[in-house]
């Protein structure tokens, strides 16, 4: 029964805030005079292929998920990246961690904040075609300064990283939630938030994460129905 419950509740979210009737796609209506013409340049432009993916058929083509030639962004959408870059702008030079660069979508909203407040993203991602793509939207934005683009496994290149994180947004295959969440939770500093993206997806691993991330000590969560869904969660150690 709670299960069923469980279901009912993810569908009338689901349609609640469905695409159709919440996504604001212009740009603009985040304040004109927050993003500047080149940033707003390059979100229009993967506004418009994400409308089209969205739109279309839902079939994996050949070597999609994950044959290794995956061509579908499967981005976040425009709110929750404005949500992203608001909670980036409240911290001051944060070190940004996002686990699934893709095609580089997310990574404009968070380097966009990140130039904003003096920080720095470092953005993982398994495929080199999709991490070279973003790069490319990066320059054109004028936001590839900011930006450490990697390469490779995310959950062997979290423990490589140097000093501390800021702020993690974690939005990749979804069984590798709580393995990145092993990796990256000793790197947290005092006051670092994460973001996790498609919480209110059907996969029984995001479950798994949600608890995971309310198990460990100092942490405060709660799950909000932006977008996907996000689970946003506070480190603060005793
Ligand atoms: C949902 S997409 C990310 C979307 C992106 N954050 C955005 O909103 O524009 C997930 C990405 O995680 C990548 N990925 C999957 N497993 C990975 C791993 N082990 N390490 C790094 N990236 C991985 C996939 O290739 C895919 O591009």
């Amino acid at each position: 029964m709670a299960q069923l419950g469980d279901v009912v509740a993810r569908h009338l979210l689901r349609f609640a805030f469905r695409e159709e009737l919440a996504i604001d796609w212009r740009v603009p209506s985040f304040g004109e005079h927050v993003l500047d013409d080149r940033v707003s340049a390059v979100l229009d432009t993967y506004h418009a292929r994400m409308r089209e993916e969205r739109t279309g058929p839902h079939a994996e083509t050949p070597g999609g998920r994950d044959g290794g030639q995956d061509q579908r962004m499967r981005a976040i959408g425009p709110d929750t990246g404005r949500l992203l870059n608001i909670l980036v702008r409240s911290l001051a030079a944060p070190t940004i961690l996002e686990i699934g660069t893709s095609f580089g979508y997310s990574g404009i909203w968070l380097a966009e904040a990140a130039r904003a407040t003096g920080g720095r993203l470092v953005t993982m991602e398994l495929h080199g075609y999709k991490s070279a793509h973003a790069r490319e939207m990066a320059e054109k934005a004028g936001l590839a300064d900011h930006i450490d683009f990697k390469v490779g496994d995310a959950v062997a290149m979290i423990g490589e990283l140097p000093g501390t994180v800021d702020f993690v947004f974690l939005d990749l295959w979804k069984d590798l939630y709580v393995p990145c969440l092993e990796a990256f939770y000793p790197k947290l500093a005092p006051g670092a938030i994460i973001v996790a993206d498609n919480m209110l997806g059907p996969d029984p691993a995001v479950k798994d994460y949600g608890k995971a991330v309310r198990a460990r000590p100092g942490i405060t969560s709660v799950l909000l129905p932006v977008g996907s869904g996000i689970e946003v969660s506070r480190y603060e150690p005793a």
